[in-house]
């Protein structure tokens, strides 16, 4: 099968990724590719790293430029994409990297967002419960947020077999800087991020921890409100996510292991590290995978779950793809066997 797909915001860190993924999809024949201030350009004048691609020209990001392939992602600034996916035809698959359409509560994006709720369409996080039967068939995907990716990776198995209490969730998660995509921004400068580490988004405002709650909330099967505070790391790639929620009582460490090793046993990209190991975002650099951890701290009684991904594979462009490949009933792992990078 040759399916036909149309990146835009390729000119970004986002929609580079998917192009990179895609670029050795041995199913996909890249079409369009589209930009905003950049259209105009050849793509290897700002993504010089994808080398059979840099003659190609960024086109502008119109529904007609995006109209006619089978795929079309959309890796656009959040507030983009619900205008121009109503646009594009009900057959196409739609695959949106941006927030518009990942939650269900219209009141909690209006909250969050402070603009008009776009809608919510299938999500993709193939790893929890029930996602691959929404995504087989689906011609509109919501990518998760790179933060919610590991959060909801590292707390739902927990969630879901029960052993963890929804009361006191705590999330901290260190980003790499190309979370916060391309454009300038003063506390992303070279001097402001290396050689220090600093929070962002503190109490409870950051956008993402809506969609966190949404994902735990769900296979809880009650309300999970979480405390989350992303910090910014001194690197280009990779979260690091650090979970802890009260153990349910009576559980030995060995039963709560047990929740996130049936969980993840058959997940391809998804790696319950050996007790004692501990995740790197430096391990998955480059991959699909997520590592996680599980520990036990008995003397307060708190599980604690690390989880190291990629932000723009796993967080992204990788779930994208995967989530394309679900959609579209092609072999899950396609495009996406790639080890990662190390050291
Ligand atoms: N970076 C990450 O780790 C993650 C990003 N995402 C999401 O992916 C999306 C893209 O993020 P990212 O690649 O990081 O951002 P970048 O700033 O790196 O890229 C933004 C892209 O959108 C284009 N663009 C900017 N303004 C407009 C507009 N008004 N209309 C159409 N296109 C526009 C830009 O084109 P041009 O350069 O030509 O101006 C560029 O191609 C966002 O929604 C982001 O939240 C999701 C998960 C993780
Ligand atoms: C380091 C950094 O700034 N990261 C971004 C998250 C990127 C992401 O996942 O964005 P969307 O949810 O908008 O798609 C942030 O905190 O806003």
């Amino acid at each position: 099968m040759t399916i036909t797909a149309a990146v835009s915001g390729a000119s970004g860190y986002a929609g580079g990724e998917v192009l990179r993924l895609l670029a050795r999809h041995p199913e996909v024949q890249i079409g369009a590719i589209t930009a905003h201030s950049n259209a105009g350009q050849k793509l290897g004048s700002l993504q010089p790293h994808l080398h059979a691609l840099a003659e190609r020209e960024l086109v502008d990001t119109t529904a007609e430029n995006l109209a006619g392939h089978d795929v079309v992602f959309l890796a656009l600034p959040h507030g983009s994409s619900g205008a121009i996916a109503a646009q594009l035809s009900p057959d196409t698959l739609v695959i949106d990297a941006g927030a518009d359409h990942r939650l269900e509560s219209a009141a909690a994006w209006e909250e969050f967002y402070g603009s008009d709720h776009a809608g919510t369409w299938p999500y993709g996080l193939p790893e929890l419960p029930g996602a691959r039967a929404a995504l087989a068939g689906a011609r509109r995907v919501a990518v998760p947020g790179c933060y919610p990716t590991s959060a909801q990776l590292a707390l739902v198995p927990g969630f879901a077999a029960g052993v963890l209490q929804t009361d006191d969730v705590v999330i901290v998660a260190a980003s790499g800087t190309s979370g916060a995509g391309k454009s300038l921004k003063p506390h992303l400068l070279g001097s402001e991020v290396m050689g220090g580490m600093s929070p962002y988004g503190v109490g409870g405002v950051h956008r993402h921890t809506p969609e966190i709650e949404q994902g735990l909330s769900r296979v809880a099967g009650s309300e999970v409100r979480v405390s989350f505070t992303p910090t910014l790391a001194p690197m280009a790639r990779g979260i690091l996510t650090t979970a802890t929620a009260k153990a349910a009582p009576g559980l030995s460490p060995a039963q709560i292991r047990a929740a996130w090793e049936e969980a993840y046993a058959d997940e391809p990209f998804v790696h319950l590290l050996p007790a004692g190991q501990w995740p790197a975002t430096k391990s998955v650099i480059g991959s699909n995978h997520a590592h996680l951890q599980v520990a036990v701290d008995e003397r307060v009684g708190r599980v604690i779950v690390v989880a190291a991904i990629d932000n723009l594979t796993k967080g992204t462009a990788g779930g994208a793809v995967q989530s394309m490949n679900i959609a579209l009933g092609i072999e899950e792992m396609t495009g996406l066997t790639a080890e990662g990078i190390a050291p």
